[in-house]
């Protein structure tokens, strides 16, 4: 099988669009007397963006670690998740993207991003001539997407060396670099100024598209620019609301009818009684 991930998937899954639902989703961590989530019921379709808003605390991150098989050993979990195509365990096909860049700080850029590939292959492996090609053709990919998010002068320089908008950069790279059809955001962009939020979100949008992205956030407006469904967690347990389907091409502009989404989703976080 060729190793350019960019054009050949190296594991066959990431060409596949994958779609997610959950029903009857109940979670509770074991210190805690009410379940977080209850009645859950989502559908995350194939090579769209879901984006879930909700209140601090009512299990967003939760949610997403649960779908990336990330969730703490002391939680009680029931519901029924289905995938389609069902052809590998959910936690295989994903990539998480946090708030945090989570860069190893004393490796370089290109490291960083070459990080998800290089887990385990020497032990595995050994070397040979092979692997030797298949590091080249990896280390051809990750310089490629460094170009993409527009830091291919970056590459030798350490994490410390860079913003914050930058840093989010490398592990949007990073996140590329995994080449999985599913791809999980906790809040990415937000601790980012307004002006490089607007920027990221573009280049997010153009470089996951066809992905199934799951994306947190607590902005509506991000929302709005981005989704082709909105999610509320609502209630104490949270359950999903969908609040929206939209169907123009993504980024949007913000504007008149985003005002009018981003008032409604105001008011139905507004009035919340899960704080
Ligand atoms: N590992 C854990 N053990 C016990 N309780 C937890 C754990 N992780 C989260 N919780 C609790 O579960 C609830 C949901 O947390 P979660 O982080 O999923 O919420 P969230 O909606 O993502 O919040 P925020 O918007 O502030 O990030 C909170 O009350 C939190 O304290």
């Amino acid at each position: 099988m060729p190793d350019n991930v960019l054009s050949f998937p190296m594991s066959g899954l990431s060409n596949t669009s994958v779609s997610i639902s959950i029903t009857e989703g109940y979670l509770r961590y074991f210190n805690s007397q009410m379940p977080t989530l209850m009645d859950l019921n989502v559908f995350i379709p194939a090579g769209k963006w879901t984006c879930i808003l909700g209140r601090s605390g009512c299990g967003k991150t939760s949610l997403l670690r649960y779908l990336a098989g990330l969730l703490d050993q002391r939680v009680n979990w029931s519901g029924k998740l289905r995938i389609d195509p069902a052809q590998a365990e959910l936690k295989d096909q994903v990539a998480y993207m946090a708030q945090q860049d989570l860069l190893m700080p004393w490796l370089s850029v290109l490291d960083n991003v070459l990080l998800s590939t290089r887990f385990g292959e020497s032990a595995k492996t050994g070397f040979s001539v092979k692997n030797t090609h298949k590091a080249r053709d990896q280390k051809e990919q990750a310089l490629t997407l460094l170009e993409k998010v527009g830091l291919a002068d970056n590459a030798h320089q350490l994490p410390q060396q860079l913003s914050g908008g930058m840093r989010q950069r490398v592990a949007l790279a990073r996140t590329l670099m995994q080449n999985k059809p599913v791809v999980l955001m906790d809040e990415p962009f937000s601790a980012l100024d307004a002006v490089t939020r607007y920027r990221l979100q573009d280049l997010a949008c153009t470089l996951l598209k066809d992905k199934t992205v799951v994306l947190i956030t607590h902005d509506p407006q991000e929302a709005f620019r981005l989704a082709h469904q909105i999610y509320l967690l609502r209630g104490s347990p949270s359950t999903a609301e969908l609040l929206t389907t939209l169907l123009s091409s993504t980024p949007r502009v913000f504007d008149a009818t985003g005002a009018q989404l981003q008032q409604r989703i105001m008011e139905r976080l507004e009035y919340d009684d899960d704080e």
